[in-house]
């Protein structure tokens, strides 16, 4: 191990980076409290305003997968797409499988210049995670019960709100609804097979009334649906506390872009294609599987420096004031004081230690355990 790797595993170095993301992120998200009497008087103004504090946040954590463990992303996708990407807006739909891709999504996000304003389809539990759920808020996220006779109206709902929004956005579909487990694919199978569908052997069965929905209400707003599917390297599921210890990873996503007027708008033929859709998604990953790489070229975008300069410039701002503190502390040898903050560190440690949790997929949902019952619909 090299010295800089053994730097990066330290826990010290971990503390660091997660006091600056949970206090700049906690001045982010008082920040975008300060910008509701902005909707009153411009609404696109307080979006765009919020975008950009919006971008403070998730910058930080891209900037950990690309500069800090410097994991690489390749994009396997066609020449003739790839001017339109970050050029309109689009429906993300992406396998669910790693803890991670999430983040690989934003740092393609940010490559083509719409991290700050992209937008997925989300449980409602993640509305509750400090910092990341709160700034979704500012953002009009749309959050979804789960459950589709609560989710019908209010995702239509929260989905046309977002028809004229003043930024190009993607807005990210994981239809499996889930994270993939041996489980809930053995679940899913036999849903599959119940419906007289192929069985998927890297997919769960996807959920396709969210994507009904999503591209019923984002029609005429966005132009196409990049079907995109995530695997890693030598056979590696990285985890968000791999990244924090600098470990490097290379991740390979696939896209194809296909116009929106593509899709059936009938909701019966709509989920057919889906289906369809998830099948070949399948095959691409049986692809990668036997080859190691996806069909077609490859067009990788490059990093760019914001995600890195933003983090710099928090730390900047965030450290000294910390090290001043610290100083005085330690040097007015006071118990009282000294025990507040340690409780106090250990407390934002705790927390931070609690949102990666959320992430994990062994302390997951048991959503997609059970076979919900069949719909006749
Ligand atoms: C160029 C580069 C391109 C791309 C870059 C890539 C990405 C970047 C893009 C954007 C990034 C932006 C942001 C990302 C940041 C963070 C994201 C982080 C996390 C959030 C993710 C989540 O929270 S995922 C969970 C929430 N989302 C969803 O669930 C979406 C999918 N679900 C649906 O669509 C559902 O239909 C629903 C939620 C709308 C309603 O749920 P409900 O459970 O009520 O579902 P259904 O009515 O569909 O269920 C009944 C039907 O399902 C069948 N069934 C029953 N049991 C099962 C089972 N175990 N498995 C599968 N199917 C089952 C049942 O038979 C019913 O079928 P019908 O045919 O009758 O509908
Ligand atoms: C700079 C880095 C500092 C590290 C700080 C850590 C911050 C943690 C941010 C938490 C972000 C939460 C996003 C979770 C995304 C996710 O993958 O959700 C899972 C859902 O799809 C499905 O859930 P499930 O049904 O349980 O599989």
């Amino acid at each position: 191990m090299g010295l800089l790797q053994l730097l990066k595993s330290q826990l010290l170095c971990h503390l660091i980076i997660c006091y600056v993301f949970l206090v700049s992120g906690l001045i982010i998200n008082l920040l975008q409290l300060c910008t509701l009497p902005l909707w009153l008087l411009s609404k696109q103004l307080a979006r765009r305003v919020n975008i950009r504090l919006a971008y403070c946040i998730s910058s930080q954590m891209v900037a950990a997968l690309e500069w800090w463990s410097g994991t690489e992303c390749t994009l396997y996708t066609d020449p003739e797409s790839y001017p339109l990407y970050g050029n309109e807006n689009a429906i993300v739909v992406l396998n669910h499988s790693y803890e991670i891709d999430f983040l690989c999504g934003w740092t393609f996000c940010e490559r083509f210049g719409v991290l700050g304003s992209s937008k997925v389809l989300a449980k409602k539990d993640l509305a509750y995670v400090p910092i990341i759920g709160w700034m979704w808020y500012f953002l009009e996220i749309v959050f979804c019960k789960r459950k589709w006779e609560e989710d019908r109206r209010t995702v239509s709902q929260s989905l046309q709100n977002l028809r004229d929004y003043p930024e190009k956005y993607w807005f990210l579909l994981y239809c499996e609804g889930t994270r993939f487990t041996p489980k809930k694919h053995q679940i899913s199978m036999q849903v599959a097979e119940s419906k007289g569908l192929p069985k998927l052997k890297y997919h769960l069965l996807p959920r396709t009334k969210g994507f009904w929905v999503t591209v019923q209400n984002l029609r005429g707003t966005a132009a196409a649906v990049y079907d995109s599917t995530l695997n890693f390297r030598n056979n590696e599921a990285p985890t968000l506390l791999d990244i924090l210890n600098g470990k490097k990873y290379h991740a390979d996503l696939y896209v194809r872009r296909i116009p929106l007027e593509m899709i059936p708008e009938d909701e019966a033929e709509c989920a057919a294609w889906l289906h369809k859709l998830y099948q070949e998604k399948d095959s691409f990953q049986e692809h990668y599987t036997q080859t190691g790489c996806f069909p077609g070229p490859v067009v990788s975008p490059p990093r760019r420096p914001w995600t890195l300069i933003n983090w710099l410039f928090w730390c900047s701002l965030l450290l000294y004031p910390l090290a001043l503190l610290l100083t005085q502390l330690i040097s007015s040898g006071s118990i009282l004081p000294i025990l507040a903050s340690v409780a106090l560190c250990s407390a934002g440690s705790l927390g931070v230690r609690w949102m990666i949790g959320q992430t994990e997929i062994n302390r997951g949902s048991s959503y997609g355990n059970t076979k919900a019952p069949l719909n006749s619909n």
